[in-house]
């Protein structure tokens, strides 16, 4: 079963689960990209942080997948913010990963202290124009700094990449999205595996002799969300993909709403975040 597409505030489709790649080293990501592809992804997030760029453009490329049906990402990073700096850091991310165009470019954290990514936003624009990126957002911003971004330049992201998992589940920024227009896409969408061993996650999962891990995604897929989960082991990789084959029912959903923490927060706080 292929993994539907969601279409994003510019016309753009994106598929709603994709594979995530922080943490993996360059030079394994060619093997990790290929498994991936023969398990059906068809979307990878990768970021210019994660430092293995090359690896996963060589390992698009060595597969038997056309380039124009892999849907990948990447992030601009912190210490490159601003007009022309990410206009150049987005040349180099291109150098790596080999392609003339992306799918997606993200600012990776707004780093309001620094108080970049309103330029950063309008460098991303132009490179959208001229054709390079298909669709531009960003990561970590907060519902102030999406505020922003529209005052100052009138176009709001395509998609803002923010953690989300049971444990956080960010109801109020996911409804600011919706009210903006745009996607939300979940990050450490397993809470980096905290969440699998859920005594309700792992009852429900029973019921239909999923895993806790398919639980989660086919909840942030239900939720009409974007997920990237990260595996680099072929047999869970598969079965994070293996997700289109049942439905939870509201109820469920319901239950699963209630696992929800105020302090369930495993990553940086964006207001804060300073590196
Ligand atoms: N924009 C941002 O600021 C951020 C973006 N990200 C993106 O989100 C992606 C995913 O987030 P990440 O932090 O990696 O965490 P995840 O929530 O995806 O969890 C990954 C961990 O769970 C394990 N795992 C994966 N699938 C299963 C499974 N089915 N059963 C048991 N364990 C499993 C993995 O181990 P194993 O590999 O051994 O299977 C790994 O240890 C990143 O790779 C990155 O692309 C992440 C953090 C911040
Ligand atoms: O995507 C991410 C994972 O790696 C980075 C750290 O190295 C994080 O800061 C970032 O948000």
């Amino acid at each position: 079963m292929s993994v539907p597409t969601l279409t994003l505030n510019d016309g753009t489709k994106i598929p709603q689960l994709g594979l995530g790649v922080w943490q993996m080293q360059d030079d394994e990501a060619p093997g990790i990209i290929l498994s991936a592809l023969n398990a059906g992804y068809r979307h990878i997030d990768t970021a210019a942080a994660y430092g293995n760029e090359a690896g996963v453009g060589r390992g698009i490329a060595e597969s038997d997948v056309p380039r124009e049906e892999v849907f990948v990402t990447s992030k601009l990073w912190n210490d490159r913010q601003g007009y022309d700096a990410a206009l150049r850091a987005f040349d180099e991310t291109m150098g790596k990963l080999g392609f003339d165009y992306l799918d997606l470019y993200l600012i990776h954290w707004p780093m309001p202290a620094q108080d970049r990514y309103v330029d950063s936003w309008k460098a991303l624009i132009r490179l959208r124009e001229e054709g390079r990126i298909r669709a531009i957002g960003v990561s970590n911003f907060l519902p102030d700094h999406l505020e922003r971004l529209l005052d100052e330049t009138g176009k709001a992201p395509a998609i803002n990449q923010i953690e989300l998992h049971p444990y956080f589940q960010q109801a109020k920024q996911r409804e600011v999205h919706a009210k903006l227009g745009i996607a939300t896409e979940c990050w450490s969408p397993l809470g980096q595996g905290e969440a699998l061993s859920d005594p309700i996650l792992t009852e429900i999962a029973s019921r239909y002799g999923k895993s806790a891990a398919q639980v989660i995604l086919r909840w942030q897929v239900q939720l009409g969300l974007v997920t990237i989960p990260k595996s680099a082991n072929h047999d869970r990789m598969r079965e994070n993909i293996s997700i289109f084959d049942f439905e939870l029912t509201e109820a469920e959903m319901a239950q699963i709403k209630g696992l929800d923490s105020a302090d369930g927060r495993i990553g940086p706080d964006p207001a804060t975040a300073d590196f």
